[in-house]
C-alpha cells in the first residue's frame, strides 16, 4: 500500500513549517525522513496519520485522501508512533498493545483468537515478552518506545510511520528495531521513519528524504543524497560516505563544518 504526499504545506503560528513537500513511500521500502532539529519532520508525519490537516496539498493512502478515510479504516492501513510516547493511565503493556486491535474489532467485542495472535507477535517482535504484565508507567523511555511500536504493529498495518523510533533505545535495541523495520518492508510494508543518526539512516534506509526549513531539498538513495556539500549545508557537519572493508557504505563524521 502506497502513501503519497502531494505539495503538502503546513502553517503553524503564521509560519510555513512544511512547504510544498512531494514524497511517495512504496510497499517494500524503508524511507528515512531526515533533517536538522525544527526542519518539520514531525509536523509532516502528523499529516500522514491525520493528527494535523495540511494547510495546502493532499496526503493519499492508496490513492485515497486520508481526510476522506474513516479513522478506523485509516488505522487498519496505517500504524504510527509519536516521538515521546507517554502513558498516564495505569495500564499493563499487554493492555496497551491490545489497543492496536481496536480498529479490527467490533464495538465492545472481546478479543478474538486472531487478535491475540497479532498482539503476541507484536510483543515478541519488539522483545517485550518479559514486560507483558508491567504497568507501562514504570517502564524506561526505551521500553515505552518499544511498547508504542508494538501497539502500531498490532494494528497489522500496511504502512508504518515511526517518529524517531530509536529515541531512548540502547544501541542493541536501535539495531533490533531497524532490523525489524527492514524485515517488515521485505514483507511488503511501506515504512516511513525519522532518524537523527545519519549513520543508521545510511545503513538501514532504502531511500532518504531530506528536509531543511520545511522544504524537501533532496530525496533518493542514501549514497546519492548525502554528499559532502549537503551534509555541510543542511546538517552543518563535515562528513562523507565511504565503503567499509565489506564494500558497504558507511558515513564517516569528521566534525563540524
Ligand atoms: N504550534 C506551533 N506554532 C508555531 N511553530 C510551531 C508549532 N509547532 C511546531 N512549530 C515549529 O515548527 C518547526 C518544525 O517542528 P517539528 O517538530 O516538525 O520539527 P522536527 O524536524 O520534527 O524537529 P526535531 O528534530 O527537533 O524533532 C519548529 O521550528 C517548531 O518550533
Amino acid at each position: 500500500m502506497r502513501v503519497e504526499l502531494r505539495s503538502v504545506g503546513v502553517e503553524l503560528g503564521g509560519c510555513a513549517v512544511v512547504d510544498g513537500v512531494d514524497l511517495e513511500v512504496r510497499p517494500g521500502e524503508v524511507v528515512g525522513l531526515v533533517g536538522p532539529n525544527g526542519s518539520g519532520k514531525t509536523t509532516l508525519l502528523r499529516t500522514l496519520y491525520r493528527a494535523l490537516a495540511p494547510t495546502t496539498g493532499t496526503v493519499l493512502v492508496e490513492g485515497h485522501p486520508v481526510a476522506s478515510l474513516p479513522r478506523r479504516r485509516l488505522a487498519q492501513r496505517l500504524g504510527a508512533t509519536v516521538q515521546e510516547p507517554e502513558q498516564r493511565a495505569a495500564l499493563r503493556v499487554i493492555d496497551v498493545v491490545e489497543q492496536g486491535r481496536v480498529c479490527h474489532q467490533g464495538w465492545l467485542e472481546p478479543l478474538r483468537a486472531e487478535d491475540r495472535v497479532a498482539v503476541a507477535a507484536a510483543i515478541a517482535a519488539t522483545g517485550l515478552d518479559e514486560f507483558r504484565e508491567r504497568d507501562v508507567r514504570t517502564l524506561s523511555g526505551g521500553e515505552r518506545q518499544r511498547v508504542a511500536i508494538a501497539r502500531a504493529l498490532a494494528q497489522q498495518p500496511r504502512i508504518l510511520v515511526l517518529d524517531e523510533p530509536t529515541n531512548h533505545l540502547d544501541l542493541r535495541h536501535q539495531l533490533a528495531i531497524l532490523d525489524l523495520t527492514a524485515r517488515l518492508a521485505a514483507d511488503g510494508l511501506a515504512v516511513l521513519l525519522t532518524l537523527h543518526d545519519l549513520r543508521l539512516a545510511v545503513r538501514y534506509c532504502d531511500r532518504l528524504a531530506v528536509l531543511s526549513a520545511g522544504r524537501l531539498v533532496a530525496a533518493g538513495e542514501p549514497t546519492e543524497v548525502l554528499d559532502t556539500e549537503l551534509l555541510a549545508e543542511v546538517f552543518g557537519v563535515r562528513a562523507e560516505i565511504r565503503p567499509n572493508a565489506d564494500g558497504e557504505p558507511v558515513l564517516d563524521v569528521l566534525g563540524l563544518a
